[in-house]
């Protein structure tokens, strides 16, 4: 498995906010305690780009989590053009010719990581939208396609992880979302796991969004994940 040098770079901070002023504060208020911060759909549709962009150059680790599935062509020209913006992670969903497309757009610099099955999902969510396989089974087998195509990173539960390393190898990322501290609400989280099963299962990063941004003392819940992490 990739190593990072720094130990808080394991935990990504998930900036679900409504507006930049908030995640500015609560990236204040974390301080050295995190490194690496998400973007996601809401935070990127009310000025969170540029704010990302800004984060990268203010020497923090971004991951623009806007999870790309389109035709090819968009795709590709999608990635091409978030990549001006900094960022170490992108992610697309995990389907074929979405992930051919997007590694075509990769520039250097740019990882991009593929969400297979979203971790609000069980088998019978995937039964509704129209799956035949159960999730697990259905994760196993886009790593592998994501693999073979040539992405970075898995986007999965901490769970699958073992089968994922298995089918990904070594140098492929893993990065799980679904993690919740002991006790910590599970929302709307189907597959969860805490911090320190998800490092002992052998993933390289976890996501972590309401724990933190919801916590009274959110530097703290940080550094108690890094350090749950560490002794995992
Ligand atoms: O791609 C993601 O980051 C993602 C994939 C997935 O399968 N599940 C998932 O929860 N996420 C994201 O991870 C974050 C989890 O947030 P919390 O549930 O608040 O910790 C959110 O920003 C989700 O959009």
């Amino acid at each position: 498995m990739p190593e990072s040098a720094d130990p808080r770079d394991r935990l990504i901070v998930a900036l679900d906010l409504p507006d930049v002023a908030a995640a500015e504060r609560l990236v204040a208020r974390i301080g050295d305690a995190a490194t690496f911060y998400k973007i996601g759909y809401r935070l990127a549709y009310a000025g969170g780009l540029d704010f990302a962009a800004r984060l990268a150059r203010a020497g923090k680790k971004t991951f623009l989590d806007l999870k790309l599935h389109d035709i090819g062509n968009t795709v590709e020209e999608g990635v091409r053009s978030a990549s001006a913006l900094g960022a170490t992670f992108l992610t697309v969903h995990a389907y074929p010719q979405t992930m051919r497309a997007a590694v075509r757009g990769r520039t250097s610099g740019l990882k991009i990581l593929a969400v297979t099955v979203l971790t609000s999902y069980d088998d019978a969510d995937a039964a509704e939208a129209g799956y035949a396989l159960p999730v697990a089974e259905l994760v196993a087998r886009r790593a592998e396609q994501a693999a073979e195509i040539g992405i970075d990173g898995i986007v999965c539960s901490a769970a699958e992880a073992g089968a994922v390393r298995e089918r990904i190898g070594p140098s492929r990322l893993i990065v799980t979302p679904g993690i919740r501290p002991a006790g910590a609400e599970a929302g709307d989280q189907k597959r969860v796991m805490t911090p320190g099963q998800a490092r002992a299962a052998g993933i390289d990063h976890v996501v972590v969004g309401r724990p933190i941004t919801g916590a009274d003392d959110p530097r703290a819940v940080a550094q108690r994940i890094v350090a749950e992490m560490e002794d995992a």
